[in-house]
């Protein structure tokens, strides 16, 4: 141990130590602002995204319902001509109106449900990568992310509810708006009586409608949620699996997933008895509106009810062109209540969606990098300066660090020492750029840590977490990590410096499972150790508790690997392990920080 160097502030948080790259939903730290994507948003509603494309379609879709109007005048006609006793001859050219308006509604209808369909795909695209985009940059400290099983979930599953929401729903809700209105602009001068009935029943359908649309979407909402859960519970029981079969614990994994998938069940059920009812009520309404319009006409030209047409007797085409009208009246409310379901679940979805898209703690970066081209990138071992840093955690009222200052040389070997608690990860953290500084100056290589350096400064800098993910694939597809500038030559070396030949040849080309399955603790902390070495670029190396969990063997040989590996390259590790400690060049005591700053 060359020197201790001391921190002139003092100590202000050593707590507890939530790690980061839990997975558990369960086990994730409460965050001050809830998830997004929780019941507690139930009564958010999320804006209707605009699209020109969507109100045109619902244009096409409502001019296609109002091609009834002249199809049924026709019809009327064609039937009062006839009731006359004229002839086929006086019908005809009624009867090919009918055909032309048909044909050409089916083409309005075909028209406007595509372009519809295809607009709101385009928003759900739009949503998903603003979505993606912002959770590649939420930073990994950032402990309100949303769970990964639960984002999965969001983003391949829920988020599929948006597309029948804007293209049936939103259509639906505009024809809704428009066609019984311009049904009503025609019934009203024939007869008053036939359109205050048609009037007077229609707001009763909305009115149900949205009586049975709040316990919807709150039925949705929950459904949705529990969805979620129960996503995140599986993917975390799986990854945890083989601790489960460790500690026996298969079957009260088993009874708990049975609990869940039932109560999902019941969810689902809830949602379908709604979506039931709301038809119900509307087939109820709709047949009552129908029926009382029907009687009326009926009984006006039986001449029993001689008032109601503006002091004349409707004609037998007059009152058939209600009649066929009265339906068509109440088939855009129809047709919104058998797709009201889809605005519950598409607007729970938008909701979740933009709640990934949110932003949280946010990494330095914080738009997402292009490739950064390899021979911009310099290489050798890397200077790192920090001057007057002060970083605060999401949600905790104390600093980590404040004032803090550390200086590192080129090739300088540092361990940072302290209790658990006193920040070393989050110090690792914070000089890769994962989380911003609130004060302060990171200084790599000569370049402040910033969002135009920060991509460029990643690319020199390889990370040896304590909890590396670990891909199913191969173990050299897992060192590549799909970084084009890595020959099998590197690999080659890579396994060589982390002596993980051995696992590599008995594996073959074999795949290794999802974290790591089928390879030892060590062998998979050997394979992050190699990742790192067969980046060429990286002149500095973070690795937080490289040691940790490992018995002496297994610890001696990874520190040698780790000095091999930092060999004309800085290195800063976290770690809790005096003989690691022991081979750097400098050891920093976080516990003393706050009285010296370290030099
Ligand atoms: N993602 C996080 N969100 C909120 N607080 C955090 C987060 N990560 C760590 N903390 C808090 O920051 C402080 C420093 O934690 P950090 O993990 O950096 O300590 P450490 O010295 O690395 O501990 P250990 O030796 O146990 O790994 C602790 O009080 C911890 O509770």
């Amino acid at each position: 141990m060359d020197q201790i160097v001391r921190d002139k502030s003092r100590l202000k948080n050593v707590g507890s130590t939530p790690r980061t790259g839990m997975h558990a939903s369960e086990t994730r730290p409460q965050s001050k602002k809830p998830l997004q994507t929780r019941a507690t948003r139930k009564s958010q509603r999320a804006p209707v995204p605009k699209s020109r494309d969507l109100k045109t379609a619902a244009w096409l879709q409502t001019l296609a319902e109002l091609m009834w109007l002249p199809q049924a005048a026709c019809l009327a006609h064609g039937i009062g001509l006839i009731a006359q006793g004229q002839g086929v001859s006086a019908v005809w050219p009624l009867a090919l109106g009918v055909l032309a308006l048909g044909f050409l509604k089916a083409v309005l209808e075909k028209a406007g449900s595509r372009r519809a369909y295809r607009a709101a795909r385009n928003i759900l695209s739009e949503k998903r990568e603003a979505a993606l985009s912002a959770m590649a940059m939420r930073s990994p400290l950032d402990s309100s992310r949303a769970a990964s099983g639960e984002a999965a979930s969001i983003l391949a599953e829920q988020a599929e509810y948006i597309v029948p929401y804007l293209s049936r729903f939103q259509t639906a809700r505009f024809k809704a708006s428009v066609v019984p209105l311009a049904i009503l602009a025609v019934v009203f001068p024939i007869s008053w009586i036939a359109g205050l009935v048609l009037l007077i029943a229609a707001p009763l359908i909305p009115v149900f409608m949205a009586l049975i649309g709040w316990s919807a979407q709150s039925a949705s909402e929950k459904h949705m949620a529990d969805m979620g859960t129960l996503n995140a519970f599986l993917l975390d029981r799986l990854r945890g699996l083989s601790t489960i079969r460790s500690f026996d614990a298969v079957e009260q994994v088993s009874r708990r997933l049975r609990l869940r998938a039932e109560n999902l069940r019941k969810r689902t059920m809830a949602v379908l008895r709604v979506a039931f009812l709301t038809s119900a009520v509307l087939e109820l309404f709709s047949a009552l509106g129908v029926a009382m319009a029907a009687a009326y006409i009926g009984f006006h030209l039986l001449g029993q009810i001689n008032f109601g047409a503006w002091g004349t007797k409707m004609s037998l085409s007059e009152g058939l062109f209600i009649l066929l009208l009265a339906p068509a009246f109440f088939d855009p409310l129809r047709m919104l209540s058998s797709v009201w379901h889809d605005r519950a679940s598409g607007d729970a979805a938008l909701l979740a969606l933009d709640g990934l898209a949110e932003d949280g703690l946010v990494m330095v970066d914080q738009k997402p990098s292009g490739s950064i081209s390899t021979d911009a990138i310099s290489h050798g071992p890397v200077a790192v300066e920090i001057r007057d840093l002060s970083f605060t955690h999401q949600g905790s009222a104390e600093a980590v660090f404040d004032s803090f200052g550390l200086s590192v040389k080129p090739g300088e070997h540092v361990a940072l020492l302290g209790p658990s608690g006193s920040g070393k990860s989050t110090l690792l953290a914070l000089i890769a750029g994962l989380a911003e500084i609130r004060h302060g100056r990171i200084i790599i290589d000569g370049e402040t840590l910033s969002p135009e350096t920060a991509s460029a400064l990643r690319a020199r800098i390889a990370w040896i977490g304590q909890d590396p993910h670990l891909f199913a694939g191969s173990i050299a597809g897992n060192i590549r990590l799909h970084r084009r500038n890595i020959r099998p030559d590197d690999i080659k070396a890579a396994l060589s410096l982390a002596s993980l030949e051995h696992a590599a040849n008995a594996h073959g080309n074999a795949m290794i499972g999802e974290n790591g399955a089928g390879l030892s603790g060590g062998e998979g902390l050997r394979l992050t150790l190699a990742r790192a070495a067969a980046n060429h670029h990286a002149g500095l190396i973070l690795a937080d508790e490289p040691t940790a969990h490992l018995d002496n063997h297994t610890a001696n040989d990874i520190t040698e690997s780790l000095l091999t590996l930092a060999t004309d390259r800085t290195l800063i590790v976290a770690t809790h392990d005096p003989v690691l400690a022991e081979r750097m060049d400098r050891v920093i005591d976080l516990n003393d920080r706050f009285r010296r700053d370290a030099q």
